[in-house]
């Protein structure tokens, strides 16, 4: 006879999403079931059909399909069907026939899966158990969304990082000397912001010239998948903004700052990040306010977090700088005579740092502190490290703190960051290598001509249509303009010696790479054309005037090892941030006209990853403007050394002096020295001040430190590598060993659907748990805690249902058989807003109860993996009975092990609150201080920390446990099968 009976209610055991299901029909062959909720309608077998008989249970709280609940204390059988008695929400007597049950009753809670013969299994239960464990203890680590990037650990980045990404709402300026790692440092800030929840969504704005890089290092380095919009791109969305088209939006500034209504679209969106890079072109001044400017000034009136990189933050003048901080920060910049009378004190404040460490000593040093503290608290930690009483220790911990409050309460450290080589150490050496070469008859003329008559630069001026001194020091630049010259005729690139003397160079130079800057778009692609005319050689060209795939094809044709090109030939938007640091020669085929362009330049080879000194050729024609602008840069400031920052000031003190003097020898020795005294009293004051400020405050070693030992105790957790394998198994992904502790992880033909870089028939990927190898090969991914496919395998389990039943027997000599034993895996549930990222402090924490048949609690005798490796599994359909057997028993140790869990709760609110308030009171403690000195603490950053610490402190009150998974244990005779 068959066990079904039409009206009867079933789940699926395959498709519990499907909701209740009601027999339609049945004989001996078949059965029919109708899923109301999912309107599907199955047929099975009816020997083997994949169902369940849902039948509650005393207690049980159950829906009618009109909406009212029942909790079910009886229940009577006729003809088949059961009809449940017991009391609605009113507390009145009512029945309710299975019939009436409501369709869409879900069935993914542990409890109700159990009890309607619903078992996952055993090892599914097992990693259910480990991923709450490694979730709950990875979470709380300080050094979470830090140590997933395949990035080596560099201090000052992750000081960096660190440090920005704790903010309420990050609003800095990245402005570490070129080529040290903003575009890293950014990346980290976002990564950590949307690990840990408290960003969700940013919009990138970079150069055109970068958005492939960009696009490539986010994926490749922090596998983050952004989406690059462009025009063509948003066109596609029809009617539809474009910029809700993914989470992380990349876009050229180029094509945003141009268009007012894609300006008003990005505007349109809610973003919790903006970032903006080579942010020194964001122009502002009192005449004119740069189109860049304005959209990033909107953006940021509505976007909490920012970022602007820029390793030349002044380029654009000290007052386009004041603004772009203003715009970070309102409040604290309104007013550039304030900032810069500021500025005049920070070689005070840098002085009193250095006489910390002379403490105690002279009197004088002393004195040098208590000038420039205000508050008490600092004031007690000086007469502490001034005290002949105090012991080392205490005055090495005054020391440091007072250390830290100088330099949080009196710098600009809070906006702006900014590391130095000098102070990050392990540069390359720079080279110069200058070529003096006789310019041609061509050239010769003109400058002969402009040194003799003072009347012809302003006749040239108009001929060429250039402005001064461009053409003077660019001569190809002139002679191309006066093509309608009949002396002129030849294309420039026949007459010029340094295009042969270029060949020279690459020829003696054998297989290094060479890049080679030239101002002009039109240089550029003349000399590609005649480095191939004359010497037969191929030179990739990138200039702005091409597309870019265009000038990604040619970056690529240069970077690749194997066969690229020796050479690129780039205009000057090759000299933005692109990486080109595995080539060590830098030919500038002519000069920029501003210092902070001129170390750009340098920076595209003078950056992390360069192994070799650099080397800079620079061809100067004999007594020409362009030799004398090389003189200036080399004797006026010592440009092609090192960096020293102070571009913007010499060029806007001496850039008219010099363009006069291009002409005339006497007047250039004058520019160069009082340039040179400029340049020296002037990074010597800087020195002092500012730059010694920002120095102490762009690294603080002990921190760094701290965040890169966090990040090691994730990369050697042994447990990592257990668990995945564990993971990939369950998951249905194969993984083959590849030596070298590298594996390949390739989708099985049961993998569960929808893994990152997995999919079924394609190839899958190669992976490694050693982060240098990572860093060694580009083709090998990072397998951390925080890789894209642990983490959804994590989410994947925490959030589903998947192994929160299972049944297993236990074999053990001293248990006799047929015992049961329920174990209970509690979870604590405490809703908050995600951009609170409460897991820090109360990551979800497992309880787990384990109780014998009759209620005694087991807990603490038997362990987890104690028990777990005694199991063995047992088929589906015999689980099934077995629950069917105990029905009674199980709901009971069900209620019982809830009171039992509820014990732990209070304790683990209060650890969770002490954590909060330790981390939070400090935190604002510091803030609090910090605003009462330096007005660079917004009033807004206090008041979203105090109402953080509200909000976290009432939810974590709020904290329930919820039973998360449970699994039932039958014991069974030592001899039995
Ligand atoms: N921690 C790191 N690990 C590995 N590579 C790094 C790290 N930091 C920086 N790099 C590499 O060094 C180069 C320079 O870094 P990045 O582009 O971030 O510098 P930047 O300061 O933004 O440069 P620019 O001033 O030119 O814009 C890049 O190729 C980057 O990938």
């Amino acid at each position: 006879m068959s066990d079904f009976s039409p009206g009867q209610r079933w789940i699926s055991d395959g498709e519990a999403e499907l909701g209740l299901g009601t027999i339609l029909n049945c004989d001996n062959r078949s059965v029919t079931v109708l899923f109301g909720a999912s309107q599907e309608t199955r047929t099975y077998s009816s020997r083997q059909a994949p169902l369940t008989r849902v039948v509650f249970g005393s207690g049980d709280r159950i829906q009618s399909t009109d909406g009212w609940h029942l909790i079910v204390d009886d229940s009577k059988e006729a003809n088949g069907l059961i009809t449940y008695i017991g009391e609605n929400e009113q507390g009145e007597l009512c029945e309710l026939p299975e019939a009436k049950l409501a369709d869409t009753m879900q069935f993914d809670q542990a409890r109700d899966r159990l009890l309607t013969g619903q078992v996952d299994r055993n090892d599914w239960f097992d990693l259910r158990f480990r991923t709450l464990h490694h979730h709950h203890r990875v979470e709380q680590n300080p050094a979470l969304g830090l140590a997933g990037p395949r990035v080596d650990l560099i201090p000052h980045q992750l000081y960096i990082a660190d440090e920005v990404a704790r903010r309420p709402s990050p609003r800095v300026l990245l402005a570490d000397e070129v080529g040290l790692g903003k575009t890293i440092e950014a990346g980290l800030i976002l990564h950590r912001l949307l690990l840990t929840g408290r960003a969700e969504r940013a919009l990138i704005l970079v150069p055109a010239s970068l958005t492939h890089q960009w696009l490539v290092e986010l994926l490749r380095r922090f596998s983050l998948e952004v989406t690059l919009l462009d025009e063509q791109q948003s066109l596609a969305h029809g009617d539809a903004n474009p910029f809700e088209a993914g989470q992380l939006i990349l876009a050229s500034q180029d094509w945003l700052f141009a268009d007012p209504h894609r300006q008003a679209q990005a505007e349109a969106c809610d973003w919790d990040l903006l970032i903006v890079d080579e942010a020194h072109h964001l122009e502002w001044s009192e005449e004119r306010v740069g189109p860049g400017y304005a959209c990033v000034e909107r953006l940021a009136g509505s976007v909490p977090g920012i970022l602007l990189l820029t390793a030349t933050p002044e380029q654009m003048g000290q007052e386009s700088h004041f603004t772009r901080l203003r715009l970070l920060d309102p409040d604290r910049y309104h007013s550039l005579a304030d900032f810069q009378e500021e500025e005049r004190h920070y070689i005070e404040v840098a002085e009193a740092i250095d006489a910390l460490e002379r403490l105690p000593g002279q009197e004088e040093d002393r004195q040098r502190v208590a000038a420039v503290i205000h508050e008490a608290d600092s004031q007690a930690l000086l007469d502490t490290l001034a005290s002949s009483e105090s012991d080392a220790a205490q005055r090495d911990a005054a020391r440091d703190q007072l250390r830290d409050q100088l330099l949080d309460r009196h710098g600009t450290g809070r906006v702006m960051f900014r590391n130095s080589r000098r102070h990050v150490g392990g540069f390359p050496e720079r080279r110069l290598h200058v070529d003096h070469l006789e310019p041609p008859a061509a050239y010769r003329r003109v400058l002969r001509r402009l040194s003799r008559d003072e009347d012809y630069l302003d006749e040239l001026l108009i001929e060429s249509g250039l402005d001064h001194p461009e053409v003077l020091v660019y001569l190809d630049t002139m002679y191309r303009a006066l093509a309608n010259d009949p002396l002129n005729a030849e294309p420039w690139w026949q007459i010029d010696p340094r295009v042969t003397w270029l060949l020279e160079r690459l020829t003696e130079l054998g297989d290094d790479k060479v890049l080679v800057i030239a101002h002009d778009r039109e240089t550029a692609i003349g000399l590609s054309e005649g480095l191939r005319v004359l010497g037969g050689m191929h030179a990739p060209v990138f200039h702005e005037g091409l597309s870019l795939v265009e000038r990604d094809r040619a970056a690529a044709a240069f970077a690749d090892e194997e066969e690229g090109c020796q050479v690129l030939v780039c205009s000057e938007i090759g000299s933005e941030g692109r990486n080109f640091q595995f080539c060590h020669h830098l030919v500038m085929f002519d000069l920029p006209l501003h210092p902070d362009q001129l170390e750009q330049r340098i920076g595209r080879l003078d950056r992390i990853g360069q192994r070799h000194p650099i080397e800079m050729h620079v061809p100067v024609f004999t007594d020409s403007p362009g030799e004398r602008l090389l003189r200036w840069y080399r004797d006026g400031m010592d440009a092609f050394s090192a960096p020293h920052g102070l571009g913007s000031d010499i060029y806007a003190a001496f850039g008219d002096a010099l363009a006069d003097a291009l002409l005339d020898e006497e007047a250039l020795e004058e520019v160069i020295d009082e340039t040179r005294s400029f340049f020296e009293s002037r990074l010597a004051e800087r020195d002092a001040g500012r730059n010694r400020l920002l120095e102490l405050n762009a690294c603080r070693h002990e921190r760094a430190e701290a965040v890169i030992s966090s990040i090691h105790e994730l990369d050697t957790d042994r447990a990592l590598r257990r668990y995945i394998d564990q993971a990939l198994d369950i998951f249905g992904v194969d993984s083959q060993d590849l030596g070298g502790d590298i594996q390949l992880l390739q989708p099985s033909p049961q993998m569960l659907d929808g893994l990152p870089g997995l999919v079924k028939g394609e190839e899958g990927f190669s992976a490694t748990f050693s982060r240098e190898r990572a860093l060694a090969r580009d083709d090998v991914q990072h397998l951390s805690w925080e890789h894209p496919l642990t983490r959804e395998m994590m989410a994947r389990i925490l959030e589903g249902s998947m192994g929160n039943t299972a049944l297993a027997l236990l074999k053990h000599p001293s248990i006799p058989g047929g015992r049961l034993m329920a174990e209970l895996v509690f979870r604590t549930h405490c809703p908050a807003p995600k951009r609170l990222h409460l897991n820090r402090f109360l990551p979800p924490t497992a309880v787990r109860v384990l109780l014998d048949e009759s209620g005694a609690n087991l807990t603490d005798k038997i362990s987890f993996s104690g028990l777990s490796k005694n199991l063995n599994k047992v088929k589906k359909a015999v689980a099934r009975d077995l629950i069917k057997s105990r029905h009674d028993q199980l709901r009971e140790l069900l209620d019982r092990a809830e009171t039992e869990a509820e014990r732990e709760l209070p304790s683990i609110v209060e650890a969770a609150q002490d954590r909060m308030r330790t981390a939070l009171d400090a935190e604002l403690a510091r803030l609090e201080a910090l605003a009462r000195r330096n007005p660079s603490v917004r009033e807004d950053e206090l008041t979203a920390l105090r109402d953080e610490r509200a909000t976290l402190d009432a939810a974590i009150e709020g904290t329930r446990l919820r039973l998360d998974a449970v699994r039932v244990i039958v014991t069974v005779d030592e001899d039995s099968r």
